[in-house]
């Protein structure tokens, strides 16, 4: 099989160095940067995003012309964050490439800001639709750090597609010795839990870096959850989606796990840095920063409340501190589990 991945951030090329595990053929990255795409064909490092991890000789990097990129794949992978999904999909589109046939996969998690005719909070797959692109297509999510899928240590991911065929190849594609790939045609479900637990990491990296204890962390992350299953119920996900592993799953990892940055801004907004701080020392997308506002928004608008996420927003805005945010929610009318 012939795999193309766009865009080689720490997760782009984490999944390029695990599809090439096995391959026979090799497999494509693509940068839009071409100084960027000499260094790493000439060192075999992302000196940039993933600098620990040598390239293996099956990962072929490219750069230039997109519609060069995919024109002989049998499947695209578009690694970049979800501010460059619309972007990437309609130059597939301007591209003529890859054939109508070809799958083409996202890995971004989040919301939209603000997308076409001003609609908040677009899941990657409503994106998907309003570009209007000719190939099946699906998402591939799931709790995976880069740098340990990257290392080959065992993870486990979920491939999501409404279409049975674009689940069976990126289980084809990826599934191994130290990866299991899992299919879900739940793609809304699996979306949710991707976007909303990166808002509720932060939550959980304030509540860390205040040093309230585990017994907090523990409430965040179950009413967390409770409130990630709201909206995607709302949105028309399966509630046993977010006892999977893009729910439940990827929100335990982000939510407590070292390597998260979406739990990195949170434990540094905690000792009371500015974001422009945060952000300009973290190097890597933190995707809960850009889509918590557009999250609770579109929750509102579908008369879904979400404490924590909208608590983390009136942060984000400003408005509270990390220490006023947790009174926030402790103060809150009991209510039944
Ligand atoms: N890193 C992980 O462990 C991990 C795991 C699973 C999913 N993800 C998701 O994958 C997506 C990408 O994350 P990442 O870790 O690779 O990010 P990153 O910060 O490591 O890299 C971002 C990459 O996107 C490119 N980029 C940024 N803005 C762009 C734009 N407007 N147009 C084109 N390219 C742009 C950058 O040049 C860079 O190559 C995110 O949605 C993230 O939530 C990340
Ligand atoms: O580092 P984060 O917080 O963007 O999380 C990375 C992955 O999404 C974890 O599954």
């Amino acid at each position: 099989m012939r795999i193309a991945v766009l865009g080689a951030g720490a997760w782009g090329t984490a999944v390029a160095i695990a599809a090439a595990r096995g391959a026979t053929e090799p497999v494509r990255l693509w940068l839009r940067d071409a100084e960027q795409a000499r260094a790493m064909a000439a060192t075999r490092v992302n000196q940039r995003y993933l600098p620990q991890v040598r390239l293996p000789e099956q990962v072929e990097v490219v750069s230039g012309a997109i519609a060069d990129a995919v024109a002989q794949a049998d499947l695209v992978v578009l690694g970049t964050p979800l501010a460059a999904l619309r972007q990437s999909l309609q130059m597939l589109c301007a591209a003529g490439q890859p054939a109508a046939h070809v799958p083409v996969v996202w890995l971004c998690k989040g919301v939209e800001p603000t997308g076409e005719a001003g609609a908040v909070g677009r899941l990657p797959h409503e994106v998907y639709a309003d570009v209007g692109g000719p190939w099946p297509c699906g998402v591939l999510s799931g709790p995976s750090f880069a740098l340990e899928v990257a290392q080959g240590r065992p993870t486990a991911l979920v491939a999501a597609s409404r279409d049975a065929q674009v689940r069976r190849l990126l289980v084809q594609a990826f599934h191994g010795s130290v990866l299991r790939v899992y299919e879900n045609d739940d793609v809304t479900g699996v979306e949710v839990g991707g976007a909303v637990k990166n808002v509720l990491a932060l939550a959980t990296g304030i509540c860390d870096g205040l040093e309230l204890g585990l017994n907090a962390r523990a409430a965040l992350i179950t009413r967390g959850l409770a409130e990630m299953t709201r909206l995607g119920l709302a949105l028309g996900g399966r509630a046993e989606t977010f006892m999977g592993l893009s729910g439940v799953g990827d929100l335990v990892l982000t939510a407590t796990g070292g390597l998260s940055r979406n739990r990195r801004v949170g434990l540094l907004l905690a000792e009371g840095r500015s974001m422009p701080e945060i952000l300009a020392s973290l190097g890597h997308v933190a995707e809960g920063v850009h889509c918590a506002r557009a999250v609770v928004q579109r929750a509102a608008g579908l008369g879904v409340h979400m404490p924590i996420s909208e608590a983390v927003v009136r942060l984000l805005d400003g408005q509270v501190d990390a220490h006023a945010l947790v009174q926030g929610l402790l103060g809150r009318d009991p209510t039944v589990e």
